[in-house]
């Protein structure tokens, strides 16, 4: 890999694997047990990956003229911007297995032509007017956890592409503990966020499986959901206002906790992707540290009737935190438990977990509640233990699809949602759209279902699925992708619940908003983006 000529400084954060996620400290090997049943099941081949480094990986070279570095570095500082392949390389592309099989494979990457790092909002505005000026697109960029082809770095028919980082906007700017309010700088990481908050004895409580390194500017920019969901809402529920620079000027907006005055403009900007302007901070609605937690498993004879009971604990509101229910083959090979997958079943049928939170009082009223549905709903009580196992466990699933890739696997996983009465429905339809364009690759497949975010009127179903690699193993999940994609549109299903659209999803943007929603979303961007620099190749078709 070519040496580049400045690299951005960096604040502190934890370290991303170029090829894989996360901490490689924090990287779980596949047991033996889980290799052989790979090779049996499914045919896997368990060859040794070769070693990879990032030295090895051949870049597109930079295409940005160094009259424009030079021009960026007057506005931003020298410092940061960076035109060096180790930094282009960590924001080549987000984080889907798509993406980890592009870096692993070999073949030229392509790459932003720079990474700019502002510190300011006019910085911010600089940047973009000379974007603007020299036709230049532009990716906003938060921690690059998009599984969608949010940051790919599209040049559309722009002169090169740079990524805007906002790690510099890394402040707890503002926190109104009378309202519940705090204003949270976008580029802060989810657990930085909650440090800062929880200092002064508050928690926002969003906690996505990719909480670790994803980022406040990117849950907004794309209608981000924790694991607690149940209790604190989505992170879009959470957002009372927003401060977004665009190249048309900049916007500050939610003045009041509720308000006639028109539409919600906030509402352009959250799911926005970074298309319609670059969003510098958050105003979020914050609640105080929860006194005390407790945990309790449930077990269902089946994914209907644990889906009903679901269902009936948010339909009267008993107020769990967390609300989560495994498929059985889920549950079969313990991926609620990261740390006992593939061991001896912890339970029959389907897993259920609950988590409460808030005062002694709220947790032992909401638990009772709870308990009282679950039971009349079927449920089976397992105690605590399990519902401990997935918190401990749960941001070290991502991890394991490391492992399987490198043990000849194909794991990607998939979500959408409907409503109560459409959950059956849909989730066969997707399983079977798996499975058979799977088997038209050349493999069998494993897949895996729960419910992790419910509301009144319905659910998400998130998906995962296993198969052996055959040939070609992004044509292969493409394909996959593709039927899946179709079945969710033909099902009543979204095109996605959480992950947005980034490029992944936009065929199917038509469906799901209409020919009009489409020419909505453009005059939108043509007023705030004219000249379409902002993350060119995403959301809108
Ligand atoms: C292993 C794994 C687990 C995941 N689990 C979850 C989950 O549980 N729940 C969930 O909701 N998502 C999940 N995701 C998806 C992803 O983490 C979310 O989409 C997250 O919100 C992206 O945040 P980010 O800071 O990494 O944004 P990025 O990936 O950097 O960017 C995502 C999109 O937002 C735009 N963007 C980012 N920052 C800004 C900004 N400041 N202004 C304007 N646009 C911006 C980008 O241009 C891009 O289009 C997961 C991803 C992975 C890899």
């Amino acid at each position: 890999m070519a040496a580049g000529t400045q690299a951005p400084d960096s604040l502190p954060r934890p370290p991303m694997k170029w090829d894989a996620w996360g901490d490689p400290a924090l990287a779980k090997p596949l047991s033996d047990n889980i290799k052989k049943l790979l090779q049996q099941v499914l045919g896997t081949t368990a060859d040794e990956p070769p070693a990879r480094s990032a030295e090895s990986v051949r870049l597109t070279p930079s295409a940005l003229p160094e009259s424009d570095r030079a021009a960026l570095a007057a506005i931003v500082g020298p410092e940061h911007v960076g035109v060096a392949d180790a930094d282009r390389l960590t924001r080549a592309g987000g984080k889907s297995t798509v993406d980890l099989y592009r870096r692993r494979g070999g073949e030229p990457q392509d790459a932003p032509d720079a990474v700019v790092l502002p510190g300011s909002e006019e910085e911010i505005a600089a940047v973009l007017a000379h974007c603007v000026r020299q036709r230049i697109a532009v990716v906003p960029f938060g921690g690059g956890t998009s599984v969608v082809g949010g940051v790919d770095p599209i040049r559309g028919d722009f002169t090169a592409v740079i990524t805007l980082d906002l790690r510099r906007f890394d402040r707890l700017e503002a926190l109104d503990p009378v309202s519940g309010e705090a204003t949270l700088g976008a580029g802060l990481p989810g657990p930085r966020a909650e440090e800062l908050l929880a200092a002064q004895g508050f928690e926002l409580g969003h906690y996505p499986q990719s909480f670790r390194f994803a980022t406040i500017g990117g849950f907004a920019a794309t209608r981000s959901s924790g694991q607690d969901s149940a209790g604190y809402g989505r992170f879009d529920e959470m957002v009372r206002g927003l401060r977004v620079v665009t190249p048309a000027g900049v916007l500050d907006l939610g003045r009041a906790p509720a308000s006639a005055a028109g539409p919600d403009l906030r509402e352009l900007f959250l799911g926005s992707e970074g298309v319609f302007g670059v969003i510098t901070a958050v105003r979020l609605r914050v609640h105080p540290l929860p006194a005390t937690k407790a945990h309790k498993a449930w077990n269902f004879p089946d994914f209907a009737t644990g889906a009903a009971a679901l269902r009936a604990v948010e339909q009267q509101e008993t107020g769990p935190t967390v609300l989560r229910l495994s498929d059985e083959a889920e549950t079969g090979i313990n991926l609620a438990m990261t740390d006992r997958i593939g061991g001896d079943q912890v339970a029959g049928g389907c897993l259920a977990v609950t988590v409460f939170e808030g005062t002694a009082e709220q947790v032992a009223a909401r638990h009772e509640r709870t308990r009282a549905v679950l039971l009349a709903a079927g449920g089976t009580p397992l105690g605590a233990e399990p519902a401990v196992a997935w918190e401990h466990g749960r941001f070290g699933a991502p991890y394991l699809r490391d492992a399987l890739l490198d043990a000849g696997a194909l794991c990607e996983t998939l979500e959408t949602a409907t409503q109560w009465s459409n959950v059956d429905n849909l989730k066969a339809a997707v399983t079977a759209a798996l499975r058979e364009s799977l088997r038209e690759t050349g493999t069998e497949s494993l897949v895996m279902c729960h419910i992790s975010h419910v509301y009144p009127t319905g659910a998400s179903l998130y998906f995962t699925v296993v198969a052996a690699q055959k040939g070609d193993p992004i044509a292969q999940w493409s394909h996959a992708k593709r039927a899946a994609g179709d079945a969710i549109v033909a099902a009543g299903g979204t095109i996605t619940h959480h992950h947005a659209v980034g490029a992944d999803h936009r065929p199917w943007m038509t469906a799901e908003v209409g020919e009009l929603g489409v020419r909505i979303l453009r005059a939108v961007k043509d007023a705030l983006d004219p000249a379409g620099i902002l993350n060119p190749g995403k959301l809108i078709p």
